[in-house]
């Protein structure tokens, strides 16, 4: 089982207010609200990444400096929101600097490559490639890096907006593959704003805004409607049945 995460009374300048969360180990946490609500901000905290001015971090219990570099690298992965890559190198040797050493030439992950389908873009320059390839081949890298921790259920993988520019199949794909990794005890924590494939692949939301958690549970449980007009200021309509959450956003005038 991977690192359970604690943040207590975290505060960030005008960014964060105030946030208490425990993310347990081996869930999958998709944090939502609107533009400018701190989402970012929260995930580069969890990632150790920024410091909070005051409040704290833990993971497993400990806060990030108790923990060795290379150990971090071992078992954190993160993935940036809008990552580019200035470089100009192809996948394949963008994948040199983080695949398994011992692993044989152009060694992907089965579980990866079913998802993301990257090996056929191997050779091909990455200033080269279009918006959702970049995005498919950053969020491997980012898996790639901690790989050894993610079969052995123990990586936290921490994903700003990883769905950006994805096509439907592929989000799916990824949203699946997080499922079935934090079910094998991997903690991962994604930002999103399509609230149906939360609803659909969440074991755990967090709703925020201005800073401040507003709400946080399972999806069923949190997602009504009141509860997302108060968050993103927007009239929803969430129906269940059997289970499934559906949710619509915005009135609809049916026109003749
Ligand atoms: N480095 C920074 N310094 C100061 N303020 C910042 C910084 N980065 C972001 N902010 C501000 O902090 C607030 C939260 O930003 P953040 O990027 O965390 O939001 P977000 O929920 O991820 O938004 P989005 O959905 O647009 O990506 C915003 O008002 C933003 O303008």
């Amino acid at each position: 089982m991977s690192y359970a995460m604690a943040l207590s009374d975290i505060t960030l300048a005008t960014r964060l207010r105030g946030i208490s969360l425990h993310l347990h180990a081996g869930v999958c946490t998709h944090i939502l609200g609107a533009n400018g609500a701190g989402k970012s901000s929260l995930l580069l905290i969890l990632a150790g990444l920024c410091k909070a001015d005051s409040g704290a971090f833990l993971l497993d219990g400990k806060t990030i400096a108790e923990f060795g570099l290379a150990e971090l690298a071992g078992f954190r992965g993160f993935h940036q929101q809008q990552t580019h890559i200035l470089f100009e190198l192809t996948a394949r040797e963008l994948f040199q600097f983080y695949a398994n050493r011992n692993a044989g030439d152009d060694y992907l992950p089965a579980e990866l490559e079913q998802a993301l389908e990257v090996s056929h873009l191997l050779p091909r320059p990455l200033n080269q490639l279009s918006g959702g390839e970049q995005q498919r081949v950053n969020l491997c890298r980012a898996f790639l890096q901690v790989w050894s921790a993610v079969e052995r259920g123990r990586a936290v993988l921490i994903f700003d907006e990883p769905l950006q520019g994805l096509d439907i199949r592929h989000q799916h794909a990824l949203l699946i593959l997080c499922r079935r990794l934090s079910a094998a005890g991997n903690t991962i924590v994604l930002s999103c704003h399509d609230l149906q494939l939360s609803a659909q692949y969440a074991d755990q939301v967090v709703l925020l805004k201005k800073g401040k958690v507003v709400s946080a549970g399972a999806p069923l449980s949190v997602m009504t409607s009141a509860m997302l007009q108060q968050v993103f200021d927007f009239p929803f309509e969430v129906k269940k049945y059997q289970g499934i959450m559906h949710i619509s956003a915005g009135t609809r005038k049916e026109t003749t």
